[in-house]
């Protein structure tokens, strides 16, 4: 078997460009969404997913604006920074770009942001409703994924998905939609005994360990749908996933690839946050 590529890149578009027309229609109600981003420090990767995120918003005719921080912050101006976004009428989400530094708690920020601007998903009040299967934000790259496997038709409910990673960003929270969406879910760690006795059993196998061409085609099932949320820099340059692509490829059905896979949909669900807060879900965060 020969995988079809799911591409994020494409999918992204089609859906961005809905994203407008949503954009579009709040205008006309007088309401213009807008994405504060708050940055710490200089992380190449991250300025870069940052200016992402803000070429997105202004090509889908929202506003936003970065605020750039210097690593020396102290969480205490971070945390009254959000205070003072929380309280502004005029922003209806605020994301900070994680990794943050060292010096300040990250539960301690994700915890200050107002659940009802919390449009990465983080805050554990949204993550108490997505565990209870309750309408919230979703966080941005999972969300991402279940709409690519919606997209490309992939049936959930039955199915054994495999999830390697148990990142809050990423591993816990795909694990629990594939759940809500009434698939069989596993978990994968670092202390799980023989990874391939379950990777070979996955009909969907998510990989979110950050291990570059660490899975190849002999610990996948033939016809599984693998969606590759690495995102690896090699030393020359290149990105590479979590998935050995060409074996993995030759065994899968379909197969998210990197760059142009997972990626894309994280900074495009973003956008859609941004709009069902702006249209204030009334239900999320109360
Ligand atoms: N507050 C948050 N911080 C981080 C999140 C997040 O969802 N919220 N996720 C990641 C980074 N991220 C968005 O912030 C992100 C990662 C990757 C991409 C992307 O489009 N990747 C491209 C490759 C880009 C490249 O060349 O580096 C792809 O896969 O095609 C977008 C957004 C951690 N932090």
């Amino acid at each position: 078997m020969t995988a079809i590529e799911m591409n994020g890149k494409d999918l992204s578009q089609k859906v961005r460009s809905d994203i407008a027309e949503d954009v579009q229609q709040l205008k006309e109600k007088g309401i213009t969404p807008h994405l504060t981003v708050i940055i710490i420090g200089d992380d190449p990767a991250s300025k870069s997913y940052v200016r992402g995120k803000e070429k997105a918003c202004s090509e889908t005719g929202m506003s936003s604006d970065i605020i750039e921080l210097p690593s020396s912050t102290t969480e205490k101006d971070l945390l009254t920074r959000i205070d003072g976004l929380n309280k502004d009428e005029t922003v209806h989400g605020i994301l900070v770009q994680l990794p943050l530094p060292d010096h300040i708690n990250e539960q301690n920020v994700i915890e200050s942001i107002s659940p009802t601007k919390d449009v990465d998903g983080f805050h554990p009040i949204n993550v108490g409703k997505l565990m209870t299967g309750q309408s919230t934000f979703l966080p941005c790259t999972p969300y991402g994924i279940i709409t690519m496997l919606n997209a490309y038709d992939v049936t959930i409910e039955g199915k054994h998905a495999v999830v390697l990673g148990r990142s809050n960003i990423v591993g816990k929270p795909v694990g629990q939609l594939l759940l809500n969406d009434n698939a069989t879910v596993t978990y994968c760690h670092s202390r799980t005994k023989n990874v391939t006795a379950f990777t070979q059993e996955a009909d969907i196998l998510i990989l979110a360990t950050g291990r570059a061409n660490s899975i190849r085609g002999e610990h996948v099932k033939s016809g599984a749908v693998v969606v590759d949320v690495g995102i690896n820099r090699m030393e020359d340059g290149t990105l590479s996933g979590d998935a050995d692509f060409p074996s993995v490829a030759e065994k899968a059905s379909l197969i998210t690839p990197v760059p142009r896979g997972v990626g894309p949909m994280t900074i495009t669900m973003l956008l859609k946050n941004t709009i069902t807060a702006a249209e204030g879900l009334d239900a999320v965060g109360k």
